[in-house]
């Protein structure tokens, strides 16, 4: 056996030691990564959980495969290995390994490699096992051969592949033990019928000892030529065009998914125990960023008040069950039909997966949708409230058209979850982009003060229920930035920290 052999038999023995010759470059090169959650830290531990090799030992490309531990998190890399990289690949170099398995070879990207982009397809389509990972796939969607494989620009969490404009593969990036939403959700709702959601039609998963699998990717068709939600909500706003249809429809739509979720998997009815954890749970998150945001601090009264009201509510009535959990106009897709799609059911990146896979109540994704329309309007100038209400309203009567309750029934649940989003945009803005952070404080001084109507003409809204705090007026520092004064409209996407 050659030595470059032995090492990698080595390699795939004993990931940690055999991959120390690349750690360096992956060190220097992870934090550069828009995935990588620990920007601004300096690593401290890097140990590969699991290193294989996806093409025969000697391919040229190499295609390596690597679970990385990286101060506590595991994230999957996907390495091509060439002996030099073509000028097309230069952007795509991580380094040039001086020893170990790859010595002398160029270590890249492999996503950025058309080639090695089309093998990884190619294992998609069939089904099997490869060292720790297990490729399935549904076997009533056939996947072509040959589909040309092109990266999705822009998008922030994981890797996106397009393969001939008809799929898209989502290559998770951080990952943990048990199965991903992402992967769950779509596929109990394609068992249940609901056209909703693109069904994922071929996976991949990790095997490792003493661990439940690990999502690695997903392939699921791909909806050619639909528009995102919030770039149509903002391009109709731009033209002082209506958006209440589509707000009904999509009313409507999330209800479906809803509802079909509700069916498929278990539900529970919260009692006064679990609402008063529900409760404590977001009075908590608000104290937390109260310390982090000072713009909050003034407000933390009077929110605190939609809390104590969902506590002292007891649940009356309400189920909870598994949800989109991260849903806001951004995760919408409408097709050339005029259909409404939901996609990226992985939740809040930044909770743990068991929190995330947790039943509440679907009033959740309702008020990500609201807060959305509140976003888009405030990123028009002027502000336009009358727009943003009337999309509210007519995305309530959508839902209430499936599930026959209308969510401004539940003011109280609504408000607290509403509020609770609020909260969460305020930390996302301050951290990522400070010069928004004006859009949800103005929703917290409303919600703060109890004065949110917040759902225009069509029908009257839920009235009050937080009580108004101390400071609900204008705070100090609260955002309104000189530089900046209002939104750009395609924000900068970061990972979730
Ligand atoms: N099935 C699909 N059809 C068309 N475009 C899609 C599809 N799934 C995702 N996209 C596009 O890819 C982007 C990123 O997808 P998303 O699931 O949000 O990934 P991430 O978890 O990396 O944020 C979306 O904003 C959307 O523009
Ligand atoms: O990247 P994710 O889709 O997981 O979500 C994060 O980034 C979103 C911004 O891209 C952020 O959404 C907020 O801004 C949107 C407009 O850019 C707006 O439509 C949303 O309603 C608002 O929450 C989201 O909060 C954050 O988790």
């Amino acid at each position: 056996m050659s030595e470059a052999a032995s090492a990698r038999s080595r390699l795939a023995a004993d990931p940690a030691a055999g991959i120390g010759p690349l750690e360096p470059m992956l060190r220097a090169w992870l934090p550069a990564q828009r995935w990588f959650a620990g920007k601004g830290r300096t690593i401290t531990g890097l140990r590969a959980v699991s290193a294989a090799e996806l093409l025969p030992p000697g391919s040229t490309p190499g295609l390596l495969h690597l679970l990385l531990d990286v101060d506590g998190d595991c994230y999957q890399l996907l390495l091509g290995i060439r002996p030099s990289l073509p000028p097309a690949l230069a952007p795509a170099l991580i380094g040039h390994a001086e020893d170990g398995p790859y010595a002398g070879r160029a270590v890249y990207e492999a996503l950025g490699d058309p080639k090695l982009a089309a093998m990884l397809l190619e294992r998609l389509r069939s089904p099997g096992t490869l060292g720790p990972l297990r490729f399935d796939r549904d076997p009533q969607a056939p996947v072509p051969a040959g589909l040309v494989p092109r990266p999705l620009s822009g998008e922030q969490t994981n890797s996106s592949l397009i393969y001939g404009d008809s799929f898209i593969l989502k290559v998770f990036r951080r990952v943990g033990p048990g199965v991903n939403p992402d992967l769950e959700l779509p596929r109990a709702l394609a068992a249940a019928g609901c056209a909703r959601v693109p069904a994922p039609v071929a996976w991949y998963e990790a095997e490792l000892p003493g661990s439940e699998p690990l999502t690695l990717g997903v392939l699921q068709p791909y909806l050619r030529g639909s528009d995102d939600g919030w770039q149509l909500a903002l391009r109709r706003l731009g033209a002082g065009e209506d958006f209440t249809a589509e707000a009904h429809a999509l009313g409507r739509a999330t209800s479906e998914v809803h509802s079909a979720l509700a069916d498929a998997l278990p539900t529970l009815a919260l009692g006064p125990e679990q609402t008063a954890r529900l409760a404590a749970g977001m009075t908590a998150r608000l104290a937390a960023t109260a310390r982090e945001v000072p713009a909050l601090r003034p407000y933390e009264p009077g929110l605190r008040g939609a809390f104590d009201a969902l506590a002292a509510s007891r649940g009356a009535g309400v189920r909870a069950q598994r949800i989109h959990g991260d849903l806001h106009l951004g995760q919408t897709l409408r097709t050339l039909d005029g259909s409404w799609s939901l996609i990226d059911f992985e939740g809040e990146p930044a909770r743990s997966l068991a929190d995330r896979r947790r039943p509440e109540p679907a009033v959740r994704d309702i008020a990500g949708i609201l807060r959305s329309f509140d976003y888009a309007a405030r990123s028009h100038r002027p502000f336009a409230p009358a727009w943003a209400d009337d999309c509210r309203a007519a995305f309530c009567e959508g839902y209430a058209r499936t599930t026959g309750r209308d969510p401004r029934e539940d003011p109280v649940l609504l408000r607290a979850y509403e509020t609770d989003k609020a909260v969460y945009e305020a930390r996302y803005e301050s951290r990522h982009r400070p010069d928004w952070l004006h859009v949800p404080m103005a929703a917290i001084r409303r919600l703060a003060s109890g004065t949110d109507r917040g759902f225009g003409r069509t029908q009257p809204g839920p009235g009050p229920v937080a009580r108004p705090g101390p400071g609900a007026g204008p705070g100090p520092g609260e955002g309104f930035p000189a530089l900046s004064p209002h939104p750009r409209p395609q924000p900068p996407r970061r990972p979730h920290t």
